[in-house]
């Protein structure tokens, strides 16, 4: 079916048309621009995301659209989706090599998605990168040969065993890391196997980010932090921000933000399944949050179930941390049978309490991502 106008609205369309053109052609000399940015950094080796730039840029902006009448929210939207395509502008420039005289690195697991990652952005920054897989170990040692860099990316399930049984005769200034998102095991396994410096690294994101403006690895000390220092600048340099941790505090973290997080979105699934929800009807009842809440579930049912099990099953102490869940979801429940509408009220304002100044901070945040999940929807 054809939409109605009128040809008073068609005129007022055709200027809109107009002034869109010009948008793209602001926002092609935009890009231009930044494209040299990217260069200019690649000489001097600055970093790829410049926070207080940015953070400068978008306050002066701000105050200009105030003084124009426009929201300042809604350039601030703009250039923040402007700034994301320039890092991924800026990244194909190449990034400067922090540490020239490396020799090779190898990334064992080099052909999964994190493993070609770090793979793509180690090549952007020059250095001479090699995958080894499964099929690889006979040619190891000449694949090993000269190397000055070892990265593991292999299911977690595999790393230690994989660790222990062929990473013992590494060269003695060889860099040993891993990029499990469980840091303790590794870790021991690596110091045990290895004489050389080691680092346990965790990148907080999966392998689908195009950049890694803005992201978080975590970094956890090994040997010889001194020798892993240039490893943590070229990560710095790609974007991404360093978080320093013990194994043990990332560890004990991880039992909340990645296996309770992604076993209760697995139940959540689970229950939709065996409930036979139909998530189409579903959807055209959805208000923003739900449809955020099923886009979160439903994208975990799009990845692999052996990611998601190693994850869960990884820390036998996540049970723990699971298994509070449960005992404080059938707390709430029994409340609902009894029909305890007070203490349900208590226990709300003692969570709030709880969170403090996170709740409206998170408030406020949430309004901005609910807005886009508003925007983002299909026609219908
Ligand atoms: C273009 C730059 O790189 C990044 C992108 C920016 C932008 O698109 O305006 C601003 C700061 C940096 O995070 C820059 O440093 O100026």
């Amino acid at each position: 079916m054809t939409e109605k106008t009128t040809a008073e609205l068609e005129q007022l369309r055709d200027k809109i048309d107009e002034v869109d053109q010009q948008l793209l052609d602001l926002i092609r000399k935009r890009l231009d621009l930044v494209a040299r940015v990217g260069v200019v950094k690649h000489g001097a080796g600055l970093p790829i995301y410049a926070p207080q730039r940015e953070a400068n840029m978008l306050a002066k902006r701000r105050t200009e659209a105030s003084d124009m009448g426009i929201p300042p929210q809604l350039i601030e939207d703009i250039l923040r989706r402007l700034m994301r395509e320039s890092y991924l502008n800026e990244k194909d420039m190449g990034f400067k090599q922090v540490k020239t005289d490396l020799g090779k690195v190898v990334i064992i697991g080099g052909e999964g998605a994190l493993g070609k990652l770090f793979g793509q952005m180690l090549t952007l920054s020059g250095y001479q990168v090699h995958s080894l897989d499964k099929d690889d170990w006979q040619q190891a040692d000449s694949i090993l040969d000269g190397v000055g860099l070892v990265l593991v990316s292999v299911p977690i399930r595999l790393t230690c065993e994989l660790i222990r049984d062929k990473l013992g005769n590494l060269p003695e200034h060889c860099i040993l890391a891993d990029l499990t998102s469980v840091k303790e095991a590794p870790l021991k396994a690596m110091l045990e196997t290895h004489k050389g410096p080691v680092v346990g690294l965790h990148p907080m994101f999966g392998p689908d980010v195009g950049s890694l403006a803005k992201q978080v690895v975590v970094v956890c000390e090994g040997r010889q932090p001194e020798a892993c220092e240039w490893l943590l600048e070229q990560i710095g340099i790609w974007g991404a921000r360093v978080v320093q941790a013990s194994a043990d505090k990332h560890d004990e973290a991880m039992q909340l933000v990645q296996a309770m997080r992604h076993f209760s979105t697995f139940v959540y699934g689970l229950n939709l399944c065996r409930e036979q929800a139909d998530i189409a009807s579903l959807l055209q009842f959805s208000s923003p949050i739900y449809r955020l809440e099923l886009a979160m579930v439903g994208r975990l049912f799009a990845q692999s179930p052996e990611l998601y099990a190693d994850i869960i099953f990884a820390q036998d102490k996540s049970q723990q941390a699971i298994g509070d869940y449960l005992d404080n979801y059938a707390n709430a429940l029994e409340l609902l049978r009894k029909g305890d509408r007070e203490t349900f009220m208590q226990w709300f304002a003692e969570v709030s309490q709880w969170f403090g100044d996170f709740a409206p901070q998170f408030r406020n945040e949430s309004r901005a991502m609910l807005q886009s999940v508003n925007d983002m929807k299909p026609a219908h």
